[in-house]
Parts: C-alpha cells; sequence; structure tokens
C-alpha cells in the first residue's frame, strides 16, 4: 500500500478522543482487558481457567490462559487501531465472544503511557509486543511457556488511583459479577458465588435479594423470571417496595454475554415504573464503549416482549391476592396516573384499583356489575354533595374527583364503546331530585320569589326539589364553569380600583357573550326550616333565613365565601340574632 493512501493517525489525540468522548471514565480499561481475555480463553476451549489480575498502583497485569496470538497476529491486530479479529461481516453474533471493534486495548492507554503485551499461541514462539502512547511500536521475541497472553500497564504518576488494588478490585468485582470464568485480583477472587440465574435450591433467591439491596438499593416487594429467547437474554424483575419516579426514566442493570454493560434506560415500557431488571443476553449489542446499548429493531422487540411479560405478572395477581394488596398499597396511584395512556394498565387499574363510590369503595370493573352506567362527579367537593343523595335514590356515583380517575373511566370508555359513563353535574341532580308537586309548588310560589332576591348578591339561582334526607335545608349545584366564572368575578370585585395590568386583561376577556351556567340553590321542600318560609309572614325575616341556608349550602359544598358576601351572611345573621333577643327582651317584660 502506498503509504500517501493511509491517515497518519496521532495516537495521543485518539487517545484523548476516547477519553473524553467515548468511555465514561479510565476505569473501563479493566473490563477491555478483562473482555479480551475472557474471549481468547473461550476461543480456546477454557473458559473456566482463572484469570489472574495483579496490581500494585503503579503496574497492572492481567494475565489468561487464552488462544494467544503469534508473532504475525500480534503486530497486525496490535499494531493497527480498529483491527479486531472478532468482527462479523455477516452479522451473525457469535455467542462467545464480547469485543468486535479493535479499540479495547488502547483504553490501557488511559491510565498508561506504556503498555506490554506478552503471548504465545500454540506450536509459536512468545513473544513481546509494546507500545507506547507516542504511537512507537516494538515486537521481540519473548520468554513465556505457558499457551496465554500476559498484558502489563504501566501507570502514569496521575493515574495511579485507577491501578490501586481495591479500584481494581471494585471494578473486577463488579464487571465480571455474573460470568462464570474465575477472575482473581492479587490472588483473591472476586467474582462467582451463587449466581442470580441459578436453581433456585441453589442460594439463587437469596443471591437475588443481596443483589437488590446491594446493587439496586431496596428489598424487592416481588421478584420474577424474565427471558427473551431471541435476544439470548434471560434476566429478574425486581418490583420496588415504595413508590417510584414516573418522570425520570428508570434504568435497568445489562450484561452482555456474562459482562456488565451498565445501567440502561428504556429497556421495559415507561409504564413498567415499578420494575427494575437485571438482564443478561447474548443478542443485544453493546454500542462501541461498551456502556451502553445499540438501539436497534432487537433492542425494540426486547422493550416490547418485557413488557408483554411484565403485563401477564400484573394480571396473575388477579389471583394472588395477598401480593396484589401489597402492590397496590404502594403503587396504585401510579398505576391509576399512567393507566388511562397505556393499555396493558388499563384492565388492571379497572379489576383492581379501588375507586371512592358511594356504595363502598370497590374497582370500577365491580361498580359497573351493579351499574351499567359510570356516573361519576368531577369534583370532591361535587362528589360529597351528591354521593348521599344519590346513594338515597339507589343511584351508584364514582368519586373522579381525585388527580387521575376521570382520565382512567374515560380511558375504559374510549376503549370498549359499548361501556357507558356520564359525568354527573348540577343539571343530572336536578333531574334526579323529585319536582314537588304542583300544589306544593304554588304553595312555596312566593318563598321563591323572595328567595331569588334573597341570594341575587350571590349570583346564584333558586329550585325547589324534595328529597332525602330532610335535615338538609339546601344543596348549593355549581359546576365548573359556573364555579370558574363566579371566582372570575370575585377577583375582579375584589380587585376592582386596583391598576393590575393582567386583572384588566381579564376583565376584558370578560365580555359576557356566553354566560355561564350560574349555581343554583336547591332549597329541599320537606326540611323543617324551608318547610316554615311561606308561613313567616316577614319577607325581611324568610330572607334573613334564605341567607342563612345558603352559607349551610356554602358550607357542605366547601365552598368558601367571599368577603362581600360574607358581611351579607352577617348582616343576616344580626338580623336574625335581634330578633330572637328582642323576642327574649319582649317576652321578659311581659
Ligand atoms: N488477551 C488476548 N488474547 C488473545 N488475543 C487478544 C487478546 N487481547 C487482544 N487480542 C487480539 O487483539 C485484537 C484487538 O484487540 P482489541 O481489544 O483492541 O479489540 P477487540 O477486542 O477486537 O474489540 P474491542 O474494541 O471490542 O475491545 C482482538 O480482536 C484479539 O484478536
Amino acid at each position: 500500500m502506498d503509504d500517501a493512501s493511509v491517515f497518519d493517525v496521532e495516537l495521543s489525540a485518539l487517545i484523548d478522543v476516547l477519553g473524553t468522548n467515548l468511555y465514561t471514565g479510565p476505569g473501563v480499561y479493566v473490563r477491555e482487558l478483562l473482555q479480551n481475555a475472557i474471549d481468547a480463553q473461550a476461543e480456546a476451549g477454557r473458559a473456566d481457567a482463572p484469570i489472574e489480575i495483579t496490581t500494585d498502583g503503579a503496574v497492572f497485569e492481567v494475565a489468561d490462559q487464552g488462544v494467544g496470538m503469534t508473532g504475525d497476529t500480534i503486530a497486525r491486530l496490535l499494531g493497527t487501531i480498529g483491527a479486531s479479529s472478532k468482527r462479523d461481516p455477516f452479522g451473525f453474533g457469535s455467542t462467545s465472544q464480547i469485543g468486535q471493534f479493535g479499540v479495547g486495548l488502547l483504553s490501557g492507554f488511559l491510565v498508561g503511557d506504556r503498555i506490554e503485551v506478552t503471548s504465545r499461541a500454540d506450536d509459536a514462539d512468545a513473544v513481546v509486543w509494546s507500545g507506547s502512547s507516542s504511537g512507537a511500536v516494538e515486537l521481540s521475541s519473548g520468554d513465556r511457556e505457558a499457551t496465554g497472553t500476559t498484558v502489563r500497564i504501566i501507570a502514569r504518576p496521575d493515574t495511579r488511583s485507577w491501578l490501586a488494588p481495591e479500584k481494581v478490585r471494585t471494578l473486577a468485582a463488579e464487571y465480571t459479577a455474573m460470568h462464570p470464568t474465575p477472575v482473581l485480583v492479587n490472588g483473591e477472587r472476586v467474582n462467582g458465588g451463587a449466581g442470580l440465574f441459578g436453581d433456585p435450591s441453589g442460594g439463587r433467591d437469596a443471591a437475588r435479594v443481596a443483589f437488590s439491596q446491594d446493587e439496586l438499593g431496596f428489598t424487592p416487594l416481588e421478584m420474577f423470571d424474565v427471558d427473551v429467547p431471541e435476544a439470548g437474554l434471560r434476566g429478574v424483575a425486581f418490583v420496588r417496595p415504595s413508590g417510584g419516579d414516573l418522570v425520570a426514566r428508570a434504568t435497568h442493570r445489562v450484561y452482555v454475554k456474562g459482562l456488565l454493560v451498565g445501567d440502561v434506560p428504556a429497556l421495559v415500557p415507561e409504564w413498567a415504573y415499578f420494575v427494575r431488571l437485571v438482564v443478561d443476553s447474548t443478542g443485544l449489542k453493546p454500542t462501541a464503549s461498551r456502556e451502553g446499548l445499540v438501539r436497534d429493531d432487537l433492542f425494540d422487540a426486547v422493550s416490547v416482549s418485557l413488557g408483554e411479560q411484565i403485563s401477564a405478572w400484573l394480571t396473575g395477581l388477579g389471583s394472588r391476592p395477598v401480593v396484589r394488596e401489597r402492590f397496590l398499597n404502594v403503587h396504585e396511584q401510579g398505576v391509576k396516573a399512567l393507566a388511562a395512556h397505556r393499555p396493558e394498565l388499563l384492565g388492571f387499574v379497572d379489576k383492581h384499583c379501588v375507586f371512592d363510590t358511594n356504595v363502598g369503595p370497590m374497582p370500577l370493573a365491580t361498580f359497573r356489575a351493579r351499574f351499567d352506567t359510570i356516573r361519576y362527579a368531577g369534583s370532591v367537593d361535587d362528589y360529597r354533595v351528591l354521593a348521599d343523595i344519590l346513594a338515597g335514590r339507589g343511584i351508584g356515583l364514582v368519586n373522579a374527583g381525585h388527580a387521575f380517575e376521570t382520565a382512567v373511566i374515560r380511558a375504559l370508555i374510549a376503549a370498549d364503546p359499548q361501556r357507558r359513563c356520564e359525568p354527573i353535574g348540577q343539571q343530572f341532580l336536578l333531574s334526579a331530585l323529585s319536582t314537588p308537586s304542583a300544589e306544593l309548588r304554588t304553595e312555596f310560589d312566593a318563598a321563591v320569589h323572595l328567595a331569588r332576591r334573597a341570594v341575587s348578591p350571590f349570583d346564584c339561582e333558586v329550585s325547589l326539589r324534595e328529597f332525602d334526607p330532610d335535615g338538609i335545608s339546601a344543596l348549593l349545584l355549581t359546576d365548573d364553569s359556573a364555579r370558574i366564572a363566579q371566582d372570575r368575578t370575585e377577583m375582579l370585585s375584589e380587585a376592582a380600583g386596583e391598576p393590575d395590568a393582567w386583572l384588566a386583561a381579564l376583565a376584558a376577556l370578560d365580555d359576557g357573550d356566553v354566560p355561564p351556567t350560574r349555581p343554583v340553590l336547591v332549597l329541599n321542600a320537606t326540611n323543617a326550616l324551608v318547610k316554615r318560609l311561606p308561613t313567616l309572614g316577614d319577607d325581611v325575616v324568610a330572607g334573613a333565613l334564605i341567607r342563612v341556608i345558603y352559607s349551610q349550602a356554602m358550607l357542605r359544598a366547601r365552598r368558601s365565601v367571599r368577603v362581600a358576601a360574607a358581611s351579607e351572611l352577617d348582616s343576616a345573621i344580626t338580623l336574625l340574632a335581634d330578633l330572637a333577643t328582642r323576642d327574649s327582651i319582649e317576652g321578659d317584660v311581659e
């Protein structure tokens, strides 16, 4: 090859790029060299032989009993950046080898200026290759009896901490925790023990719990196996014992062919926020840095399959009440929050998540078995006002006023239009409460007119109905648009005269073209106090009484009374108090 036709690579600049852009830290050199050693031993059929690391902080060595390299091979592979014996031109992933790019050895230069490789292939002489970060490469004959390779790195003064025995032990243990090949650091084995994927009788479950505690930081609420054969993937799903983060994407611990890749996001669909996985796969492809996974079609298929398996686990909780209870104690709000947009969760939420209803707490599926229409109140205040009254009339009502209930109900209907639902507002209640007889209406006619006048400062309609319980004098029915309109009027009236720009803009919007529905004060004609209204014979007293009834209805609806209205109510109460004390004073005089 003509010299002019090849790139002239500045090695130290390339190493700089690797260190700053490819790898997240210099510690990856331990994994890259272990990976080469594991690959070489697998190729030699000696996967069980120990790989020995020795280090004292100044010189690091890793020795394997793999296939080794001849002088020619070493010159070709290690002398050429990007050369690899492991590339797979047909795309069929080798199941034994982990590497495939041909830059791994260069990671040694992240911690040392000089790398020495002593190697011996079967039936060949031992050779020593040495490379320095300046780009100089030397090859000479070596002195080694056994087949295999030893890579030695001499630390730079500023990187010695990366070669410190404790550091190397931690890194080697982390990277090879799932790998069957014994790895020794300064004579001590750092991996092995009961694996996560072994026989259940061999301490596997205890190992899983310990792993979850040490690595994921929690004792799992439950653990279950997952597998995706087309990706050669097996794994364990750990269910979180406390609420997860619905927004931040959880990561999952991924190993490829037994070596740690790292914590990878998006391995399962985001609705499965309540599990964290540990998986080992022969088919998923690591990125060039081997610290993440390539998001290819196989990755997507794995994510879909894992989602299905988690969904099946959820469905299985249907017949496991104890675990289901424990799961719901922690994750009920979380799954409700996501169910509206995740069909995988919707069925589970429908069957098992409890909703507050006026016939007791129960799942929506149970509620539907009793009432063919899901009637729901979209605000907790409405629910409180309506629940007992509708229950008394045999009408079921769901409290959908908390954060996610309405969205879940709507999603259920969208998923199956045969289902029926009805948001309950004041119109429904007005029609559900009995209209009094014509006779009673006539009797109350003047009182209702008076009531309209009395509550006119509160921007409110008046209606007469008969309903149980008769201890309730009146209900204040307010639908959302009426409530918003009232709040806005209140703000404007309280801020009147203040030169506030945004309030002025708000006032400008309030063009009054489409008057919103006004709140309705529903007087209960069966209530003893209300019954007295037509017979009082004193409009001033009746007006004061109506305002007191209005304030009680406000309290029942948990609505606050605005400042202007509060003073109207105060004067009504004062008037009644004056009357009561005048009566008693007059009585005393008599
Ligand atoms: N310990 C070893 N024993 C035998 N051969 C080795 C060893 N280390 C490296 N090699 C050979 O050198 C080649 C280049 O190694 P290098 O680590 O640079 O890249 P790689 O392992 O092929 O790919 P990766 O970039 O993924 O690490 C390897 O393909 C392998 O053939």
